[in-house]
């Protein structure tokens, strides 16, 4: 269905270590769904695959019924698909508006450019509107909190139009108030578009995913709320035989 992730059979091989073996995955189109499994599952993996950034070597990802394995990064970003990463993307000097204009700028070029004589553009409030961060648009990012950045980068994104939002670890290094926050943030944004949450806070997890799949291996080990996620024996096996941490606790 149109606006639906569809992962079929990707395999993924560097140098002969395969990190993602025959992996299917769907994401209903509209869902808030989070991407979890112990260090070197292949969750990042599979977010450049589906992103362009890392060729598989077998296999197809689908969205909004376009094949993406075998697009440019550029293209695949145009077609709807937007990410987060693990290091940061903010511009320090610039206000919290002018990184929130730039990222609007890069989607249209010359739209960016002329909208700035103009004074804000919709998507740019909407974006400061929608992370709370209104208050603070005309000070310099590097005075932001490590949640309030983190809420930035998401606005940027969001400036972009994505229609499916994938996100590297966005409570990474939060407080507890910052934490909850960005979970009502992502049901916020979760109302209007598809969102892949890889994320590692068990505690978080629980208070805010619906739907979680957990990788392991390059595999897909389960699916299914958190409830049964934590109940399933496979995902205590592999959470408490490696770390001894507790699974969704
Ligand atoms: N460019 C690469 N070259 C070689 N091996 C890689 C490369 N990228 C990832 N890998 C390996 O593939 C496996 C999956 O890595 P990946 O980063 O996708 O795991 P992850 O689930 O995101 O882990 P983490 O939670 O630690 O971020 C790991 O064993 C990793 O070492």
């Amino acid at each position: 269905m149109s606006g639906d992730l569809t992962v079929r059979g990707l395999t993924v091989d560097f140098d002969g270590f395969r990190a993602l073996s025959d992996l299917d995955f769907t994401v209903r189109a509209g869902e808030l769904r989070f991407l979890i499994g112990p260090n070197g599952a292949g969750k990042t993996t599979l977010v450049d695959v589906i992103t362009g950034r890392t060729k598989p070597a077998g296999g197809s990802v689908r969205f909004d019924d376009h094949e993406l394995v075998g697009r440019r990064e550029h293209r695949i970003v145009r077609l709807g698909v937007g990410r987060t990463f693990q290091t940061s993307v903010v511009f320090e000097q610039l206000t919290v508006l002018e990184n929130l204009d730039l990222a609007a700028s890069f989607r249209r070029r010359t739209a960016g450019l002329l909208r700035r004589r103009r004074g804000v553009a919709a998507g740019v409030a909407a974006a400061l509107e929608t992370t709370g961060l209104a208050a603070l648009a005309d000070r310099p990012a590097g005075v932001l909190s490590h949640g309030q950045r983190q809420w930035l980068e998401i606005g940027m994104l969001l400036t972009q139009r994505p229609r499916l939002l994938l996100l590297d670890e966005p409570v990474a290094g939060m407080s507890r108030v910052e934490r909850d926050r960005t979970g009502e943030l992502l049901r916020e944004i979760a109302r209007e578009h598809t969102v892949v949450v890889v994320e590692h806070d068990m505690e978080f997890l629980r208070r805010f995913a619906s739907t979680v799949t957990v990788l392991h291996e390059g595999r897909l080990l389960c699916e299914g709320d958190v409830a049964t996620v934590r109940a399933d024996p496979k995902v205590q096996e592999v959470y408490l035989g490696r770390s001894g941490e507790e699974v969704a606790a």
